[in-house]
């Protein structure tokens, strides 16, 4: 029969190292823990909420047990595309347990904003049913014109940041939720972060000093806002390999398209190959930005084993 423990606590989970978890309990606690046995072979990753039982004090050198996982409300996947894994083909990966809102971070110049990897970021968003937001950084540089004009047909909410201004814009869409930040190198996501927690280096540096050694940076880290809500920072996430997705699901991370492929004849594969793509149909006559269907057929063709592209 399976353990009941009433006695447990809950707590949210803001870091994972080498088989250790670190937990925020109660807003003001934080516990190391490890997985019970019961857990099986289900994952815990950043985000989940999970129930802990054992030392549950957060002293040092205590250990609790996770118990069990709530339900997450969302999950966003990434399919693994490293080279360890080549062997045993792509590993899907959980990336981030209930994030509510997905921030895409992409700087307008140096380097400039790279479409194919937001539309990327966009299909693992609208997959998850989270919602997206884009945020674009070093406007100081260059303006959004083109990348907004990009998106028109979207309503993708965006916000802009600058060095010499506040991100008030940002922290206000980000106040109480837990949300994730992507984005390439180089595009400024850690003076961001480093502007909306204030101390994030120590944060960091606290929550992944668990076990022993140097943290890697290659997993997820859940960050507290001052306004409330938590962002999580994902350093080791350079691009969403989206194998997972189903060509259909891809589609839908093109609001501007999907719709022409009602015209489609039966089982299209919106390739282009056959000729008769309602896709095609509909950028002919103007209907739709023809980067775009050019971006989802790139991320089409990207899904059955070409190296992953990212620009
Ligand atoms: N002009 C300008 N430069 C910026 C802005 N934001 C960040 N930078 C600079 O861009 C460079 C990269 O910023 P980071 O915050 O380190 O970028 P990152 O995305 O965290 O990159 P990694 O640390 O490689 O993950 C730094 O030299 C920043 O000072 C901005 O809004 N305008
Ligand atoms: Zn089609």
């Amino acid at each position: 029969m399976r353990p009941r423990h009433e006695d447990a606590v809950v707590g949210f989970v803001v870091a994972v190292d080498r088989g250790r978890y670190t937990c925020v309990v109660d807003d003001d606690r934080t516990v190391v823990a490890m997985r019970a046995r019961e857990l099986g072979r289900r994952g815990v990753v950043v985000g989940d909420r999970v129930h802990l039982v054992g030392d549950v004090s957060g002293r040092p050198d205590t250990l609790a047990r996770i118990v069990r996982i709530d339900e997450r409300t969302s999950t966003l996947m990434r399919t693994a595309d490293d080279v360890e894994n080549a062997l045993e083909g792509r590993q899907e990966r959980v990336v981030v347990a209930n994030a509510e809102q997905l921030v895409i971070v992409s700087s307008l110049s140096d380097p400039p904003p790279r479409t194919g990897f937001i539309d990327r970021c966009l299909v693992a968003a609208y997959d998850a049913e989270i919602e997206p937001l884009l945020c674009l950084t070093k406007a100081d540089l260059a303006g959004p014109e083109e990348v907004l004009h990009y998106y028109a047909e979207l309503d993708l909410p965006y916000v802009l940041c600058r060095p010499e201004r506040e991100p008030d814009e940002l922290r206000e869409a980000l106040a109480g939720r837990v949300s994730v930040l992507v984005g390439h190198s180089g595009v400024g996501k850690s003076t961001l972060v480093n502007r909306l927690v204030p101390d994030a280096d120590r944060a960091v540096g606290a929550v992944s000093a668990v076990g022993k050694g140097r943290h890697t940076s290659t997993s997820a880290v859940a960050l507290r806002l001052p306004e409330g809500g938590w962002i999580i920072d994902t350093p080791g996430v350079r691009s969403f390999g989206l194998a997972h997705v189903s060509p259909d699901s891809l589609l839908h991370g093109f609001p501007d398209l999907v719709e022409a492929s009602t015209r489609c004849p039966p089982n299209c594969d919106h390739t282009g190959g056959s000729g008769d793509c309602g896709l095609d149909k509909l950028v002919a006559e103007g209907g739709a930005d023809p980067r775009r269907l050019l971006s989802y057929r790139r991320l089409l063709a990207s899904r059955t084993g070409e190296p992953e592209e990212t620009s």
